[in-house]
């Protein structure tokens, strides 16, 4: 593993040590995934910003928690117009599960994105979901094989980068969807211009999707004009802070729809 652990935030460098030691699944999975691009057509053709609204019930970079149940939290981003959802399934740092997975996968229709830090070919078997996440930063050469490895299992990966560098490793890997992290794992920092950075050099055939930092509908249409075919979303979604009178400000349905509405004439 190539991971130049020494520039890494010492919260990632703990997640990547208990990622290595975490084991995998007893028997491999063969899945019939639900496809992204379809998902993402729909909501174009919709009107909708596509989003992946992700179920994160805490992260390093979060106060508090949030211990609603993840199918409701599943539903209501479904309601609020989200293409497709991401589920975190890293259990010691980000209170997630491989059963909050399954069991959203169970209750919804839209793809699901199994968020964890994969870093041996074992642990792709661990759940099954419609997209598994590869962080080109964390599995450094042997990316290409984990590709494949996951498509063998019928897994659509999507590639994760933040530099140039990061993304020719991952074109090179064959990678189909990419998704450009704007948060640094060195310093977990957020910088939007990283997406307007990196995304010129993806090329039209590949999906790409910014991830982290869109905290309101004016940083969503900044990284649509940036050329993002898709947006995840985790914190500004999840969060029950900020509730005004209403309620709205903890309302994940109406959190979903700021952003899925972002584009269209009676966005709010
Ligand atoms: O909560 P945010 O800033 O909207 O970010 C969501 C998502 O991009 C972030 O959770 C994330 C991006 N890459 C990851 C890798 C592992 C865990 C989490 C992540």
């Amino acid at each position: 593993m190539n991971t130049r652990s020494e520039e890494l935030a010492p919260a990632v460098r703990s997640i990547l040590e208990a990622a290595s030691e975490r084991s995998g699944g007893d028997e491999r999975v063969s899945v019939d995934a639900r496809s992204l691009s379809e998902a993402f057509a729909a909501a174009e053709a919709d009107g909708r910003v596509p989003v992946i609204a992700e179920v994160k019930p805490t992260s390093p970079t979060t106060d508090g928690a949030r211990d609603d149940d993840p199918v409701a939290l599943a539903a209501s981003m479904v309601e609020g117009g989200a293409a497709a959802l991401s589920v975190l399934t890293e259990p010691e740092h980000f209170d997630g599960s491989v059963e909050n997975l399954t069991r959203v996968r169970e209750a919804v229709d839209v793809p699901v994105l199994r968020k964890d830090f994969i870093v041996r070919e074992d642990q792709l078997d661990a759940a099954e979901a419609d997209l598994v996440l590869l962080i080109a930063r964390f599995v450094g050469d042997d990316l290409a094989d984990l590709v494949e490895a996951a498509r063998d299992r019928g897994f659509q990966p999507l590639v994760e980068v933040h530099t140039r560098e990061e993304l020719a490793a991952a074109l090179a890997a064959g990678a189909e969807l990419i998704g450009v992290n704007n948060r640094d794992l060195g310093r977990l920092e957020v910088d939007l211009s990283t997406f307007e950075s990196v995304a010129p050099e993806v090329p039209d055939r590949v999906t790409v999707i910014a991830e982290s930092g869109i905290t309101t509908p004016a940083d969503a249409r900044r990284m649509r004009e940036a050329g993002a075919d898709g947006l995840l979303i985790g914190s500004a979604i999840m969060d029950s802070e900020g509730e005004d009178a209403s309620g709205t400000g903890g309302d994940v349905s109406a959190n979903t729809r700021r952003f899925t509405a972002a584009e269209s004439e009676e966005e709010v």
